[in-house]
Formats: structure tokens, sequence, C-alpha cells
């Protein structure tokens, strides 16, 4: 595998189609692909009790260990792989398992903060930004969250207007600004078959990887 790989960020509201885009393109390269779900590297909670742990706010940046998470892109994109916590959202806290996960030349990180930390985006070869209207979200949300995440309506409605909304608007939509590309709706066949083109372009680009990697990102830091 050539070294540093090759990394993607995909940013987006919550229900924007991130995970469907990292899934379609990790379906469409044509190689092992390399996924770093954001949410796998949600605070250690522990120490509190489930009600605590439903009270707090998943949306805000200090909800992510941070400091794993560069660590563990570092290592990944310099070919080393690494044990990477999983998360549970139906206890809202990490489970005790650690995977194994290993390096390989596309490296796909997805999450609300995908383009937050200016050091994580600094690594990162290619900025993605999911762009799809909050009703669609929302509906979107709710659905999945009864669903898949063992939640009730009024719970996921009244977390929405408290805290999702809120920090979005503050933090996340802001990050469209880091984007490189922007894809509406989440899965666009055109914009996925675009990523990939980009994708193949620079991997069979000789010498990109060190200049892709020193690429100065001058646009202000959100932190
Ligand atoms: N373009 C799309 N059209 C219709 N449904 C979509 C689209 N993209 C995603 N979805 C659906 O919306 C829900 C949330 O998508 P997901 O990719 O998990 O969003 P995110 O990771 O941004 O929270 C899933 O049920 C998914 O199947
Ligand atoms: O324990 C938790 C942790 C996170 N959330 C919510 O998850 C979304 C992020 O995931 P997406 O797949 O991007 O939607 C975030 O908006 C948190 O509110 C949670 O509800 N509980």
């Amino acid at each position: 595998m050539s070294i540093p790989s090759f990394a993607i960020g995909i940013a987006g509201g919550t229900g924007a189609g991130k995970t469907t885009v990292a899934r379609n393109v990790a379906d469409t390269v044509g190689e092992p692909v390399t996924r770093i779900p954001l949410d796998n590297y949600y605070e250690e909670l522990s120490h509190l009790e489930y009600e605590q742990r439903a009270d707090v706010n998943y949306d805000h940046p200090d909800a992510f260990e941070w400091e794993l998470l560069r660590e563990h892109l570092e290592s990944l994109l310099l070919g080393q792989s690494v044990e990477m916590p999983q998360y549970d959202f139906e206890i809202h806290n990490r489970t005790d398992e650690r995977i194994t996960v290993e390096p390989s030349d596309v490296i796909v990180l997805e999450g609300i903060f995908a383009l937050f930390d200016k050091t994580i985006r600094e690594m990162l070869d290619l900025r993605v930004y999911v762009m799809t209207d909050a009703d669609v979200r929302i509906l979107r949300r709710i659905e999945r969250d009864v669903v898949e995440r063992g939640r009730d309506l009024e719970g996921v409605i009244e977390q929405y207007l408290e805290t999702v909304k809120p920090m979005h608007e503050q933090f996340v939509a802001p990050t469209r600004k880091q984007a490189d590309v922007i894809i509406p709706e989440g899965a666009n066949r055109m914009a996925v078959d675009l990523l990939i083109d980009k994708i193949d372009a620079e991997r069979e680009d000789e010498g990109r990887s060190s200049a892709g990697r020193e690429r100065s990102v001058d646009s202000p830091t959100l932190e």
C-alpha cells in the first residue's frame, strides 16, 4: 500500500447522508477502504449513570475525544493499524470492545464534525460536506433513531430542538466553508462518481501524496 494513504473527510448535519455517501464510496472505489466513523470517538462516559448520559449534549465539539482521533488518523495514514473504540447509541456510551482497524490506500473519516478540527482537516486530502435541508434531515433522523437507536418520538424531537439544531447552526453548518466539494442530498450518484474519479486521479498521480499532505489550509480555524 502507498503511504500516506489518501484521506477523505465527509461532514454534514445529522441525517444528511454522510454514512450513505461513505458506504457508496467504499463500495465503488474498487479496493479496500478504511472507514473511521467519528461517532466511535465520543468521549467514554462510563462514570455517568444512563440518565445523566442521556442528557449530554452530543452535538457539541467537546463531546468528542479529539486527541485519540488525531492519533488514530495519523497512525492509519502512516500504515499502522489502530484499536478503534466502538459506540453504542442505545446506551449513549462506548462499548467495552475495541476493534483492530487496518490501514488501506483510501481512508474515509465520516461524521458531523469531520471538518471541524484544524489538525484533522490538514490531514485530509479531500474535504466533503453533505448538504441536505433540515426538514429532510429531521425526518430521516426520527425514522432512524426510533428504528435503529431505541428512541421515542418525543425524545428525538426534544433533543433536536434543545441541542441538535442550535449546535448544527453554531458548529456544524459553518464547516461547509472548509469543504472542497459540497454534495446535495447525500446519496447522489453523480457526486459519488466524481469523488471516485478524483480519488483515482490522485492515486495515479505519483508524488501526489507528499504534495497533498504539505498543502496548507489557509482558511481560518473554527476552533
Ligand atoms: N439521498 C438519499 N435519499 C434518500 N434517503 C437517503 C439518502 N441519503 C441517506 N438516506 C437515508 O437517510 C437516513 C440517514 O442517512 P445517513 O447516511 O445515515 O445520514 P448521516 O450519516 O448523515 O446521519 C438513512 O436511512 C439513509 O438510508
Ligand atoms: O449517545 C449519543 C451520541 C450521539 N447522538 C447523536 O448522533 C448524531 C450524530 O450521528 P449522525 O449519524 O451524524 O446523525 C448527533 O447529532 C447526536 O445528537 C445521540 O443522539 N446519542
